[in-house]
């Protein structure tokens, strides 16, 4: 599998997002952000966590307006596969690719810490690796994590079983304790908490693995 992580000014995740799709076996390339094209072959686009332009006007506003953006739209279009933690789920929002927005975490504060999450569909390139119903823990880093949607969209998002992951005992008030979406295709997931830092025995936790696993295992012959 052929994967580039993009990297922004304040990103803080994009190596550690390098080293989780390496361990599982992938082909890693970095592309910054002024970069208009992703290297051909590309299966895979990671968009990695941290403060894109210092979380200036809203977390991923600008980030979603960079060069490289508009390649990352022309990738998904073409089909291609994208996964977007954290402040990368947040550019994934702020580009239209994935529906809803992320606010303020309702009790206003930074969190950090590992949360319990419950795995809501195992029909995902992403989440094939996991149990239905399993609960993994991951570890979150975030202030506006408060993942909100209209009706419609929560509707269409449960409807067609697009809500990938959710929290046990929720944090920041995401609506219907929503973590994570994937996109009608189920090639883009957008999540909040971090599963690379939870991809190696030495971070403290293995929970994220199998998501790198589910993904290499799945495009290795693309
Ligand atoms: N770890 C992250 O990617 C943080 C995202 C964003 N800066 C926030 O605090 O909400």
């Amino acid at each position: 599998m052929k994967a580039a992580v993009l990297v922004f000014p304040g990103s803080n995740c994009d190596r550690d997002m390098a080293v989780a799709l390496h361990q599982a076996g992938a082909d890693v390339t970095m592309v910054w952000h002024k970069d208009d094209r992703i290297p051909e072959g590309t299966d895979l686009v990671a968009v990695p966590g941290g403060f894109s332009f210092g979380d200036y006007l809203r977390c991923g506003a600008i980030a979603a307006n960079a060069p490289i953006c508009s390649a990352l739209r022309a990738h998904a279009e073409r089909g291609g596969y994208v996964l977007g933690v954290c402040n990368g789920f947040q550019i994934l929002t702020e580009t239209g690719l994935l529906p809803g927005v992320l606010m303020r975490n309702a009790r206003l504060t930074f969190l950090c810490r590992t949360e319990r999450l419950t795995v809501a569909t195992t029909d995902s390139p992403f989440t094939a690796r996991y149990k239905d119903g399993q609960g993994i823990d991951i570890p979150i880093a975030h202030h506006d994590g408060n993942y909100q949607a209209d009706p419609e969209t929560l509707a269409r998002l449960e409807g067609e079983a697009r809500i990938a992951f959710t929290y046990a005992a929720n944090p920041n008030g995401s609506v219907r304790d929503i973590a994570g979406i994937l996109s009608e295709n189920r090639r883009i997931l957008g999540m909040m908490p971090h599963p690379e830092r939870a991809a190696d025995a030495a971070l403290g936790g293995q929970d994220g693995a199998l998501l790198f696993a589910a993904l290499t295992a799945q495009l290795a012959d693309a």
